[in-house]
C-alpha cells in the first residue's frame, strides 16, 4: 500500500500524460465533428437550369435550383424564381421576327442575376415553344424557323449552357405536365398511383394518366420507367382547343356569312366590341373547320346576350362525337380510356376556375354559379373587379362554359368523378407546368432505376459516427482506468 503510494508520487508524468491523452482526443472528436459538418455544408451548393416557356399568349421564364449532389434524388429540384415576359408570345412577332428574340431581354437580364455568376457557364437553358408556334407552322413553316432563329441567336450570346429552342410536340407537352406533377407530389420515388395532368393553354389543351385499360392507339401512348417501376400514359393534346383558339372557333361557327353583328351568349349583356373579321378567319383552327364565306377584310360588332344556356349549346357544337374507330373516344374520333384516379388541372383551368370560384365546387353547383355569372351585366362586371385585365374578364363567361363542356362532354368526367380534379396552381411553391419536366428529363435527373441510397442519410450518418466515437474513446479511457494500472505498477517495478 505505501509503496504504491510511493509508485505515484514518484512518477509525476503519469497524470500530464493522461490529460495530454485525453485534450488530443477531445481535439480529434472535435475536428471529426467540424470535419463532417463543413463537409456537409459545402455539398449544399446549388446547381441551376432555365427553362422558357414559349406558349401561345405570352412566355414565361422558370429558373429552378437543386443540391449539387442531390442530382438524382427525386423531389430536390425547386422552382426559384420565374419571369413574365412582357408582350405576346413569341408566334406573335412572325411580322417582324427580330423582335422575338429581343423580348426575352428583361427577364435573361433577370435570371443573370438571381443565378450566381460562377454558375452561368454550367447552366443550361431550354426553350420550348407550344401549340401558338405548332399553329404558326402549320401556317408558314419558313416563319417559324424564322422566329426561332431569332430566339435562338438572342439566347446564344448570354453566358449561360445553351441547349437548343424548339417546338414541342403535343405528346411531349402532356407527358413532361404529367411527370411535373407526380415528380413535385413525390410519387415516384415513394412508388404511390400517380396523379393524372390536366393542362389548359391558349392554342391547346392535354390530358394525361395512367390508364389500367390497353391504350388502343399508339400515338397516345407512351411509356415510361422512372426510379425503377414502369408507367403506361395515355396522353392526348388538342391543338385547336386551348381557350382562345376554341373561342375563335366558337366566334366562326355562329357568324353567318356577310354578318356585320353577332349576337354572343357567352359575352355579357351590354358587351360590345368591334372586332376584325380576320382576327377569326386568320386563324388556322378556323380556316381548317371551314370558315363561313365571310369578306377577308372588315369588321363585325360584337355583342354580349349572357345567356349560359345557349352559350353552352354553342359550346357543346365544337365537340364531335359522331364517329369513334376505337373502343371508346372523348370526341373528334380521338381515343380515349374512361378516366381513372385524381387529377391536377392546371394552368388556365386553375386561372379561370380560381377567378369563378369554382375551385372546390360540385359539377352541378358549377353549371348554377355559370348561369348566374354569364347573366350579370358587362357594366357590372367591370365595376366589380377593376383591376382584372378586361380581355381576361370579358371572356370568364365562355371560358367557365368551355372548361365545363371539355371536362363533362370531352373528357367525359361525370358528377361523380368532378371531386377527383384538383385545380392547381403550385405543388409546394412549384408551378404545375410541362417546363420541369421537360427539364428533368433533358438533364435525364431521374433516372429509370430506384439508386443505391445509404440507409442514413448523410446527416443521420454523421451523427451516429460522431455519437459512437465517443463512446468509444469514454470506454478506452475506462478500460485503460480499470485494466492497465496493475501492468503499469509492475512496470514501474521492474524499473
Ligand atoms: N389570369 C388569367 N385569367 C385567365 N386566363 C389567363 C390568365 N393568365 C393566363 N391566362 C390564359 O392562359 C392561357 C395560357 O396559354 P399558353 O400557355 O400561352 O398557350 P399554349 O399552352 O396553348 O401554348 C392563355 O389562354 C391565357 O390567356
Ligand atoms: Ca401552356
Amino acid at each position: 500500500m505505501a509503496d504504491q503510494r510511493e509508485m505515484k508520487e514518484k512518477s509525476p508524468w503519469h497524470r500530464p500524460l493522461i490529460i495530454f491523452i485525453t485534450v488530443l482526443i477531445v481535439l480529434a472528436i472535435i475536428a471529426l465533428v467540424t470535419t463532417a459538418v463543413v463537409q456537409n455544408r459545402t455539398l449544399q451548393k446549388y446547381k441551376y437550369g432555365i427553362v422558357l416557356d414559349a406558349g401561345s399568349s405570352h412566355t414565361a421564364v422558370y429558373i429552378y435550383e437543386w443540391p449539387a449532389e442531390k442530382e438524382n434524388n427525386t423531389g430536390m429540384v425547386q422552382q426559384k424564381h420565374t419571369c413574365d415576359v412582357k408582350g405576346k408570345g413569341i408566334s406573335s412577332y412572325y411580322t417582324s421576327v427580330e423582335k422575338a428574340g429581343l423580348s426575352l431581354r428583361d427577364c435573361m437580364e433577370e435570371a443573370k442575376e438571381k443565378i450566381p455568376t460562377w454558375r452561368h457557364r454550367e447552366t443550361p437553358v431550354y426553350l420550348g415553344a407550344t401549340a401558338g408556334m405548332r399553329l404558326l407552322r402549320k401556317m408558314n413553316e419558313t416563319l417559324s424557323d424564322q422566329v426561332l432563329s431569332s430566339v435562338e441567336g438572342f439566347l446564344q450570346v448570354y453566358p449561360f449552357m445553351y441547349q437548343g429552342a424548339r417546338i414541342i410536340s403535343g405528346q411531349e407537352e402532356g407527358a413532361y405536365g404529367w411527370i411535373t406533377v407526380n415528380y413535385l407530389s413525390d410519387n415516384f420515388h415513394r412508388a404511390l398511383p400517380t396523379i393524372g395532368a390536366l393542362d389548359l393553354g391558349g392554342a391547346s389543351t392535354q390530358i394525361t394518366f395512367v390508364s389500367r385499360r390497353e391504350v388502343e392507339s399508339p400515338e397516345n401512348s407512351i411509356h415510361f420507367r422512372l426510379y425503377g417501376n414502369d408507367y403506361d400514359v395515355y396522353t392526348h393534346s388538342f391543338l385547336c382547343y386551348g381557350k382562345d383558339q376554341a373561342l375563335k372557333q366558337a366566334l366562326a361557327q355562329q357568324l353567318k356569312p356577310g354578318d356585320t353583328q353577332l349576337h354572343d351568349p357567352c359575352f355579357h349583356r351590354g358587351y360590345n366590341q368591334t372586332k376584325t373579321w380576320e382576327s377569326v378567319t386568320g386563324s388556322p383552327c378556323v380556316s381548317a373547320q371551314g370558315s363561313p364565306a365571310s369578306p377577308p377584310h372588315g369588321n363585325f360588332t360584337h355583342l354580349g346576350t349572357g345567356n349560359a344556356a345557349l352559350c353552352r349549346s354553342a359550346v357543346r357544337r365544337l365537340f364531335n362525337s359522331s364517329h369513334c374507330q376505337w373502343g371508346r373516344c372523348s370526341f373528334n374520333g380521338v381515343f380515349q380510356p374512361p378516366v381513372e384516379g385524381t387529377f391536377g388541372a392546371f394552368s388556365a383551368f386553375y386561372f379561370v376556375m380560381n377567378f369563378l370560384n369554382l375551385t372546390s365546387a360540385t359539377l352541378e353547383d358549377s353549371k348554377e354559379k355559370m348561369v348566374q355569372y354569364c347573366s350579370r351585366p358587362w357594366a357590372e362586371v367591370k365595376l366589380s373587379y377593376p383591376s382584372i385585365k378586361e380581355k381576361y374578364l370579358a371572356e370568364y363567361c365562355f371560358s367557365g362554359t368551355y372548361i365545363l363542356t371539355l371536362l363533362e362532354n370531352g373528357y367525359n368526367f361525370t358528377s361523380g368523378k368532378w371531386s377527383d380534379i384538383n385545380f392547381i396552381k403550385k405543388i409546394g411553391g412549384s408551378d404545375a407546368g410541362w417546363t420541369l419536366g421537360y427539364m428533368l428529363n433533358l438533364t435525364n435527373m431521374i433516372p429509370a432505376e430506384a439508386p443505391d441510397t445509404p440507409p442514413l442519410p448523410h446527416a443521420g450518418y454523421v451523427t451516429i459516427m460522431a455519437l459512437f466515437s465517443l463512446l468509444l474513446t469514454a470506454l478506452l479511457l475506462l478500460a485503460c482506468k480499470l485494466f492497465s494500472r496493475p501492468a503499469c505498477t509492475q512496470s514501474k517495478q521492474i524499473i
